[in-house]
C-alpha cells in the first residue's frame, strides 16, 4: 500500500501527518508507524499524527510517538495538526478538535502562528528539586544551572526510567531561568527516548510550574527551546491554571508517498 504523508514541524518538533478521514490507515501497526518515523528507514519524525473525522467538532487528533505507540497529548503536534487541517481545507482560521486529553480550541493566523488551548491544570506536585504536573502529558520539571552543556539524554533517561515514574515513565524537562518571564528549556521525551528540539506540553508544564513555585509572577511566559521560541499564557487563581494557551509557529515542510 502507498501512503501519502505530509511532514510538519513546530519549533523543530517534527511530525508525519496523515489524512485518515477515510479510515484507511492501519492504526494498530506499531512497526509501520515506528518505521515511518525512523530517520534512516522512513520519513523521519518525533511522532505521527492522524487527522480524523469527528461527529461534532472540526476533527479528531490521534497521536503516536516515534516508537510507534499511541500516547498522551502532544502540544506541538496539536498546533501542527491545526495548520495541516487548514492546508486540507478542513478549517479556515479557527478549530475545535478532540484529542486524547479532551477538547481543544485553536486559532491560526496569516503567518502560521497557532494558538492552542491546553487543558486546565490544578494538580501540581512540588518536591525539593523538581515539580511534576500533567498538561495533557506527564512532565517532570527541574531547574538546573548548566543547561547548555547538560547531557539531557543521559540524565533525562535516568529520571524517566527511575522508580519515581515506574512503567509509565514521564517526560523530563530541564530549565534555566533567563529573566523574570523568560526560561530556556531542554526536554527528554518519553516514546522518542531522546532529547527533542521542542516539546509543547513540556514548555506548558514549565511555564505553569515556574509560576506555581514563585520563580515568576508573569502569566505570559517566553520559552526558548532548542528549535525556536514558544509562548505560554494562562490565568492563575486559587492554585488553578485555566485558559492555558500554547503559542508558536507550525510549518509545513514537504509531502510525499511512501510504501507501507
Ligand atoms: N512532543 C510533545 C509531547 C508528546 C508526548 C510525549 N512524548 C509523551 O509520550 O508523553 C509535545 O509537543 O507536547
Amino acid at each position: 500500500m502507498k501512503i501519502h504523508f505530509y511532514k510538519y514541524q513546530g519549533t523543530g518538533n517534527d511530525f508525519v501527518m496523515i489524512d485518515n478521514r477515510q479510515n484507511i490507515f492501519p492504526k494498530n501497526d506499531t512497526k509501520l508507524i515506528a518505521r515511518l518515523c525512523d530517520r534512516k528507514f522512513g520519513v523521519g519524525a518525533d511522532g505521527l499524527i492522524l487527522l480524523e473525522n469527528h461527529p461534532d467538532l472540526n476533527f479528531k487528533m490521534v497521536y503516536y510517538n516515534s516508537d510507534g505507540n499511541e500516547s498522551s497529548m502532544c502540544g506541538n503536534g496539536g498546533r501542527c495538526l491545526v495548520a495541516f487541517a487548514k492546508q486540507m481545507d478542513v478549517i479556515s482560521n479557527e478549530a475545535t478538535f478532540e484529542a486524547i486529553d479532551g477538547m481543544h480550541y485553536a486559532t491560526i493566523d496569516k503567518e502560521g502562528i497557532v494558538s492552542l488551548q491546553m487543558m486546565d491544570v490544578d494538580e501540581i506536585k512540588e518536591e525539593g528539586n523538581y515539580t511534576f504536573l500533567n498538561t495533557g502529558s506527564p512532565h517532570h520539571v527541574a531547574l538546573i544551572e548548566n543547561l547548555k552543556e547538560f547531557d539531557v539524554k543521559q540524565e533525562g533517561a535516568k529520571i524517566r526510567y527511575s522508580d519515581l515514574y515506574g512503567k509509565a515513565g514521564s517526560n523530563i524537562n530541564f530549565v534555566k531561568q533567563l529573566e523574570n518571564d523568560i526560561f530556556a528549556v531542554r526536554t527528554y521525551e518519553r516514546g522518542v527516548e531522546d532529547e527533542t528540539l521542542s516539546c509543547g506540553t513540556g514548555v506548558t508544564a514549565v511555564a505553569i510550574a515556574m509560576h506555581k513555585i514563585g520563580k515568576t509572577t508573569s502569566k505570559e511566559i517566553k520559552l526558548n527551546v532548542e528549535g525556536g521560541t514558544l509562548k505560554v499564557k494562562f490565568d492563575a487563581e486559587n492554585n488553578k491554571f485555566t485558559n492555558v494557551f500554547l503559542i508558536g509557529p507550525a510549518t509545513f515542510v514537504f509531502e510525499g508517498t511512501i510504501n507501507s
